[in-house]
């Protein structure tokens, strides 16, 4: 399995930038606007992930922030209201994730670097996850964080159901960090039913490098994981 923690850099402080995807409309969510504006602790959950991305330590050169196109109000809106000064920029999504992401692509242009591809809805993702698949993509161009189920896992057959291996199966998570050379031409092939991740776009033309994620780093879906994610947000501050 090609797991590690600690790569050995080949191309050590490559220019780094991410794209925040936040261009859904929380549909599981149902809470009558889009889950990324929703607050945690007080603030929106887009503004805690995009501090996330603002840490020095990081060296991210550029933040864009993706979001859907009859929403750019709303976010300045919040931006004003929550006096938010973290330099971003922002982008209209699409009708799809896939969709979104390749926007946010394109408004990067064509500088050489990394770019970590992250959920706007995953605002508990640590410096240190961040670091790690920043990291390890200098030396595997194609990176996401991941972990082991903790719950058996059962795959629907015609009749019934079998166990399958869960020490051979991940859980994947964001951000997922790339070559953003390789990221390009994979979002230039047309858009399959099975991309839910960037990990699944780029799959045919690298192998995909998993390095540890971590429990914490939940996706906001459905409302229990509003209340997980303050209680996580208060114990993580
Ligand atoms: N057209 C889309 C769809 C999703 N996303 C983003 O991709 C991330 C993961 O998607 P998901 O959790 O499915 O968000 P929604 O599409 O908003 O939720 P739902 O599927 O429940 O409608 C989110 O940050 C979401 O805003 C996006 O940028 N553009
Ligand atoms: C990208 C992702 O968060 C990795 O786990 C996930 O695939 C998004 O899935 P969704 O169905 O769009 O929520």
């Amino acid at each position: 399995m090609n797991e590690s923690k600690s790569p050995s850099p080949q191309h050590p402080k490559a220019p780094r930038y991410a794209i925040l995807v936040a261009g859904g409309s929380g549909t599981r969510m149902g809470a009558g606007r889009p889950k990324q504006f929703l607050e945690l602790l007080g603030e929106p959950v887009l503004l805690h992930t995009l501090r996330r991305f603002a840490e020095a330590a990081l060296r991210v050169q550029e933040v864009i922030v993706v979001l859907p196109a009859d929403q750019f109000a709303t976010w300045e809106q919040l931006r004003t209201d929550f006096r938010v000064t973290i330099p971003h920029r922002i982008v209209a999504g699409g009708d799809s994730r896939w969709a979104s992401v390749r926007n946010g692509l394109a408004a990067l242009g064509t500088p050489e670097g990394i770019v970590a591809v992250h959920d706007g809805v995953r605002p508990l993702a640590s410096q240190e996850i961040i670091e790690r698949a920043y990291a390890a993509a200098e030396t595997y161009k194609a990176v996401v964080v991941a972990v082991t189920p903790k719950d058996s896992v059962r795959n629907l057959a015609q009749r019934g159901s079998y166990a399958l291996n869960r020490s051979r199966l991940r859980l994947v998570q964001t951000p997922q960090c790339f070559d953003l050379d390789l990221l390009r031409r994979a979002y230039q092939l047309p858009e399959l039913p099975t991309f839910t991740d960037d990990a699944s776009v780029v799959e045919d033309l690298c192998p995909i490098h998993i390095v540890e994620g971590d429990y914490r780093n939940l996706k906001i879906t459905t409302p229990e994981d509003l209340i997980v994610a303050e209680a996580l947000l208060r114990s993580m501050q």
